[in-house]
């Protein structure tokens, strides 16, 4: 299995700065400035894991290029662009377009390199450079809209690279799957009237966006029963999750089939993340892989690439993300120190609550023509 791996240093100077972010410092409420829950650390970490446990060896090095404007101008408006390219010159940079996600000077041109660097991945796995790959790209991408970007998202990488595919590398059919806690509505948007992208998402319900994400979200027009959500209770770990991918991704996959698998994969669904409060352990990320993989092979020759997303636990996400990128591989294990910890915590099984909400989405896979 040979997997390629997009990572670059400039990922780790996207600036987001103290005073941005969920809670903007202001001293006189009480509200001390701290390190924006999107910083370099987490994703640093996981890349300097899959270096010191010798994975690097084994995945083939993809080198990340600048987007260009024709390229996101595929999914954004001119007037996005223009913006944050403006704000980027400044001293002190702007914001996506939320206020909650900002970027300093030359921030346009890092959040460029990470759509591109999905770009690259994508091209890798379509060409058969390399069967899979995983894009550990900064910033996250899959709440960015046409007109703005938000959730310390500026550019949807994702349903960029994904329009790239359609319009240059002759993909017709893709199948996304958005494991990240929050809802994927960047990405969902992007698609919500094409019959030629099936967007699946995974996420704890009405945590990110507000009111976004719910099972009755399913597509517009032609692309009717071409986005399924399953907004799952917090608590959910590693039964709920393989549930979930057991009656609903792997079903929708095996009907849609794609010629393309991608994956926003954010690791802030795992057991010890800051913004959300499910339980998926390593081993949890790892069986999520091995399935996909699984149904890649059987509809796509295996063609899976992945885009990191969130996950904010710079202690766990190392951990996850070396699971998913070893299981890629083909690699064994090299390590999960927490996993005995994390994996003991009650409610790791099917929930029925949890059941509840599978069981309505994999009605709507089971429509898939
Ligand atoms: O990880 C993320 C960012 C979520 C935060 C954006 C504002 C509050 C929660 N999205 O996938
Ligand atoms: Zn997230």
């Amino acid at each position: 299995m040979t997997t390629g791996y997009v990572y670059h240093e400039v990922f780790g100077w996207h600036d987001t700065g103290t005073s941005g972010g969920v809670l903007p410092s202001d001293p006189a409420a009480g509200v001390q400035p701290f390190v924006h829950f999107e910083n370099a650390e987490t994703k640093r970490r996981m890349h300097e894991l899959i270096v010191v446990s010798g994975l690097i060896d084994r995945l083939e090095r993809i080198r990340p290029r600048p987007a260009t404007e024709e390229e996101i101008l595929r999914i954004h408006t001119p007037e996005h662009l223009e913006r944050i390219k403006a704000e980027s010159r400044l001293p002190k940079g702007g914001d996506a377009g939320d206020g909650m996600s900002p970027f300093g000077k030359g921030g346009y041109e890092i959040a460029a390199l990470a759509a591109g660097g999905v770009i690259a991945a994508v091209d890798a796995v379509v060409s058969g450079r390399v069967d899979n790959a995983y894009a550990l790209v900064r910033p996250p991408g899959h709440h960015a809209v046409a007109a703005q970007g938000m959730g310390f998202c500026i550019f949807s990488n994702l349903a960029i690279a994904a329009a790239h595919a359609r319009a240059v590398l002759g993909v017709e059919r893709i199948g996304i799957l958005d494991w990240d806690v929050h809802h994927g509505n960047g990405t969902q948007a992007a698609f919500y009237d094409d019959p030629s992208v099936l967007t699946i998402s995974l996420h704890q319900d009405n945590v990110f966006p507000p009111n976004s994400g719910a099972v009755t979200e399913t597509g517009t027009g032609a692309g009717e029963g071409y986005s399924i959500n399953v907004p799952l209770p917090p608590g959910t770990g590693d039964g709920g999750y393989l549930h979930a991918m057991d009656e609903v991704v792997v079903p929708a996959l095996r009907r849609f089939r794609p010629d393309l698998i991608l994956v926003a994969s954010g690791f802030d669904a795992g057991a010890m993340d800051p913004l959300a409060r499910q339980m998926l352990t390593s081993a949890g990320y790892r069986a999520l892989t091995q399935r996909l993989m699984d149904v890649a092979a059987e509809v796509c020759d295996g063609r899976i690439a992945m885009s990191h997303e969130g996950g904010y636990s710079p202690i766990y996400v190392p951990f996850c993300g070396l699971a998913v990128v070893e299981t890629l591989a083909g690699a064994e294990p090299f390590t999960d120190p927490l996993l005995p910890v994390v994996s003991g915590y009650a409610g790791h099984d099917l929930q029925p609550n949890q059941k509840a909400v599978i069981d309505a989405a994999a009605a709507l896979a089971a429509r898939i023509g």
